[in-house]
């Protein structure tokens, strides 16, 4: 079981290695596939094998490291005639080109975007191939580290904001919270976004928890968060087969739900739904988010029987140019990823889940068909959330709250 999307090696500055994890096989496999090249990133990050847009981005940037590195070895050269190596006006038109057909994986997070300007404008002051990949070497060594570091200080901030305000409104109990898609450490370097706030919310949980009680009881009347619910998040259900292995694997207590049960949990749950947090692919200037298809209607019904309803996204995922939600690319997917369910082959002896293994005893990846082959399907990736039905959003510097006319100034972060 490992919840590291990316393995980056890098000991030696001029000889790095880079594999991620092929987010598609999990939960049942934990496969890691290699990258060298600009091709390598854009096909693992098309085809989500890594998905969520902060790795996306890291992926992103990670793959021009490595297709710079290549640069530098002759005995690669040799064999190419895509890149014109007899001078670094040419590699550098050349590069420019792989950086817009990278832009081209994944067009809704604005991430990958914000990240390839980083590197245009690197790639634009360097004098030679030697100073442009070191220094997106030290860029890509940045980007994750503060990624990292970044989800935890949000984490916290989230989890801090939402316990103060539950006690400013006299709660004192144990609560629950939605979260939708994934956005932990499969998503990330580590820790996660919304994902993130709910281990903070949990670790101070424990912290509360008098463990020598049974049953476990609150060491002091404070609010407390006792369980989770993620959405199985349709088509692609990031919810079921990541988020759900990242709260078992670290032990959080959790309900997955289907996408279609969301108002019925809130009406029934035993434990009071407080929050939820959803991550986010591109936030513009009024506050306005796209995030993965579903989080509107989330929203919409957060609002409905007043649950606060919080976006968590690190500085990286803000877009300072567009104004409102209507100026961003909705990212359709291919219909055969909806309708065809990709899963891992399961034997049910005795009704207990086992995947069936094949002839070198691995689990078999398999997809199976669940909609007519001709029949017409929309499907868009992400939905945009208008700021009118956020409550906050969360991010590394703090949590941005709108003001009495019910507008967010994010200009702190732009
Ligand atoms: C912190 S990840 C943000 C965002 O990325 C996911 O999209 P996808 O799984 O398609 O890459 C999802 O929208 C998350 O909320």
């Amino acid at each position: 079981m490992s919840l590291q999307s990316i393995i980056f090696e890098k000991s030696d500055r001029t000889n790095v290695l880079v594999q991620v994890l092929d987010q598609l096989l999990l939960p049942y496999t934990s496969k890691y596939v290699p990258i060298y090249t600009i091709d390598d990133g854009y096909t693992v990050i098309k085809n989500m094998q890594v998905r969520g847009a902060p790795a996306i981005a890291m992926v992103g940037a990670l793959s021009v490291l490595l297709e710079t590195q290549l640069l530098t070895n002759k005995n690669f050269t040799a064999t190419q005639f895509f890149y014109d190596v007899s001078s670094w006006a040419p590699i550098r038109t050349r590069l420019t080109e792989r950086l817009e057909f990278l832009l081209s994986s994944r067009p809704t997070a604005v991430n990958l975007s914000n990240a390839l300007k980083d590197i245009s404008s690197i790639l634009h002051n360097c004098e030679d191939l030697t100073s442009f990949n070191s220094e997106v070497f030290d860029y890509t060594c940045k980007l994750l580290d503060e990624d990292s570091t970044n989800n935890k200080k949000m984490g916290d901030n989230g989890a801090e904001y939402l316990l103060k305000s539950l006690e400013m409104e006299n709660f004192a109990e144990d609560f629950a919270v939605l979260t939708i898609c994934n956005t932990g450490s499969l998503a990330t370097a580590g820790y996660g976004t919304a994902l993130g706030v709910i281990r903070s919310l949990w670790k101070d949980s424990v912290a509360k928890t008098d463990l020598s009680q049974s049953p476990k009881k609150i060491k002091s009347g404070k609010p407390r968060l006792a369980h989770v619910y993620p959405l199985e998040t349709r088509p692609y259900n990031q919810g079921s087969r990541l988020t759900a292995y990242e709260l078992v694997h670290d032990e959080i207590p959790c309900t997955l739900i289907t996408d279609s049960s969301i108002a019925y949990r809130i009406k029934t749950s035993d434990v009071p739904i407080k929050a939820a947090f959803v991550g986010a692919d591109r936030i513009v200037r009024n506050g306005d988010t796209a995030n993965k298809i579903g989080t509107y209607q989330l929203s919409i019904l957060c609002k409905q029987f007043g649950i606060k309803f919080f976006v968590v996204a690190p500085k990286t995922t803000i877009d300072s140019v567009t104004e409102t939600g209507d100026g961003i690319i909705v990212e359709e997917r291919k219909p055969e990823e909806f309708k065809l369910v990709t899963g891992t082959l399961i034997d049910n002896n005795g009704g207990i889940m086992r995947p069936a293994m094949n002839e070198n005893n691995e689990p078999i990846n398999a997809q199976v068909g669940i909609a007519p082959p001709n029949a017409q399907v929309w499907n868009p990736s992400f939905d945009v959330t208008p700021h009118e039905f956020i409550d906050g959003i969360v991010t590394e510097e703090g949590v941005f709250v709108k003001n009495s006319q019910g507008n967010f100034d994010l200009q702190a972060l732009f």
